[in-house]
């Protein structure tokens, strides 16, 4: 067993990303149809394989003609041309009805609406086949109405970048090329376990004593935005032993194996801290990281006898505390092999005096808008109502004990979590 750690933030930081980066390893992309793709990230950047608009063709509902024919008097109009048709050549002084969206043919070069011609409804078919013939405006703009090959965007051109997290309208653009599948980063699968013998899972009934499981709920959101495929085992027993067998258990449940185990709560310094009993013999450090909340921390390398070795990371189990440790130290690690882009830092002004704690990093949370950070809840690790109505942290250094309203703060942009 090691002796408990005392790191800093960066410190500990560093140790969850050697931990993430040896787990996801080689974690690599897959291949999956457009309809499966949403919220997945692009494994590599895309260019398009044909353009868009792939050739010209109406905007509007009307006569393709030349301009040069126009302000000569009445045009013979021709067969129409209809969407999903190829276009014959339109012969000087002919006009060619032209539905929106059919290809403009040789010959012309631009489109007359409907509503423009005289008269303001196509012939039918045996008023063209009697000789029909139609008053259009005596000039009309080279390219009016026609939405030109290549002009949303041309072939080869960059479609989207690596990275990018897919959704409606960059799924859209893909399935307009014509792609059909793309190569998204793969999930990483995660073992995700709560701790505490008072905790039921929500929906359950409470007993004396007794609380709803907040984390595995919250931790699990988190992982899922985050890119990862989380399978939730709820609350472990605080026994030891039964705590060991449904680990176990549990880890055997993955059929390829899991790539990392998240657990919260049983790492500080209770007489029932049952994660850190046990895992603390099979290959997980514990100690505290000088940030606030969030201080006790675990992780490792799990190997428990008889199981595959696994990477395991243990938060604390205060739901704030899990939370922003998932924030500041895992999504972190996580970020350059799943691509998610950083959370922006910031600076806002403070809307009201604060106090800090000497020694650590304190990590508050609250609302930034406009340039302006106002503090919600105090520092508190239980304040869950304050921690969902907030889209921010600021993030106050270690040796700063005051901070005065109007003072700059570095603000860390967090959203709803996703
Ligand atoms: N004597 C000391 N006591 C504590 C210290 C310390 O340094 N010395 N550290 C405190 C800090 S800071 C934290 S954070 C917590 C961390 O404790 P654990 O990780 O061992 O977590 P638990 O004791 O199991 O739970 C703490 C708290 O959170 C509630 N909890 C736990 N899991 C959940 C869950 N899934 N959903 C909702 N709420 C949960 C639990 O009921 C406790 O109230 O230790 C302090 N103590
Ligand atoms: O470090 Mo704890 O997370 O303050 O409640």
């Amino acid at each position: 067993m090691n002796s408990p750690f005392r790191r800093s933030v960066a410190g500990h930081r560093d140790s969850i990303r050697e931990l993430v980066d040896a787990a996801l390893l080689g974690l690599g992309s897959e291949t999956v149809r457009l309809r499966e793709a949403r919220g997945r990230r692009l494994a590599a950047t895309l260019g398009a394989p044909r353009s868009l608009p792939p050739w010209d063709n109406s905007q509007m509902d009307g006569y393709a003609v030349h301009t040069g024919d126009l302000g000569n008097g009445r045009l013979r109009v021709v067969a129409p041309i209809a969407a999903g048709e190829a276009a014959p050549a339109l012969e000087r002084g002919n006009a060619a009805p032209i539905m929106t969206g059919a290809p403009i043919p040789a010959g012309a070069n631009t489109v007359i609406p409907i509503e423009a011609a005289v008269p303001d409804r196509f012939p039918d078919a045996a008023q063209l086949a009697a000789g029909f013939h139609v008053s259009l405006p005596a000039t009309a703009e080279d390219g009016a109405y026609i939405r030109v090959e290549g002009s949303d965007i041309a072939a080869g051109d960059t479609v989207l970048e690596a990275g990018t997290r897919l959704g409606p309208t960059t799924l859209g653009i893909l399935a307009g090329l014509g792609i059909g599948e793309v190569a998204v980063t793969r999930r990483p699968s995660v073992l995700l376990l709560s701790t505490g013998d008072e905790l039921v899972a929500p929906g359950g009934e409470l007993g004396p004593g007794q609380i709803h499981d907040a984390n595995t709920t919250l931790l699990a959101a988190a992982l899922d935005s985050a890119g990862c495929t989380v399978t939730t085992v709820g609350v472990l027993d605080d026994s030891p032993s039964l705590f060991t067998d449904s680990l176990r258990t549990a880890l055997a449940s993955g059929e390829r194996g899991y790539h990392l185990v998240i657990s919260s709560g049983g790492i500080s310094k209770g007489a029932f801290d049952v994660v850190k009993e046990v895992l603390a013999t099979n290959g997980i450090e514990f100690g505290s990281v000088a940030m606030q909340p969030g201080g006790p921390q675990g992780c490792g390398t799990l190997a428990l006898p008889g199981c595959d070795p696994v990477a395991f990371i243990a938060f604390p189990g205060n739901p704030v505390s899990a939370f922003v440790s998932f924030e500041i130290f895992l999504r972190p690690a996580l970020a350059e092999h799943l691509r998610l882009p950083a959370r922006p830092l910031l600076e806002a002004r403070l809307t009201e005096d604060m106090g800090s704690m000497p020694g650590k990093l304190q990590v508050r949370r609250g609302t930034y808008r406009d340039g302006i950070f106002t503090p919600l809840g105090g520092a508190s690790s239980h304040l869950l109502a304050a921690l969902a109505a907030s889209n921010a942290f600021i993030l106050i250094d270690e040796d700063t004990t005051e901070l005065a309203a109007g003072q700059t703060v570095q603000t860390l942009v967090i959203g709803d979590g996703s």
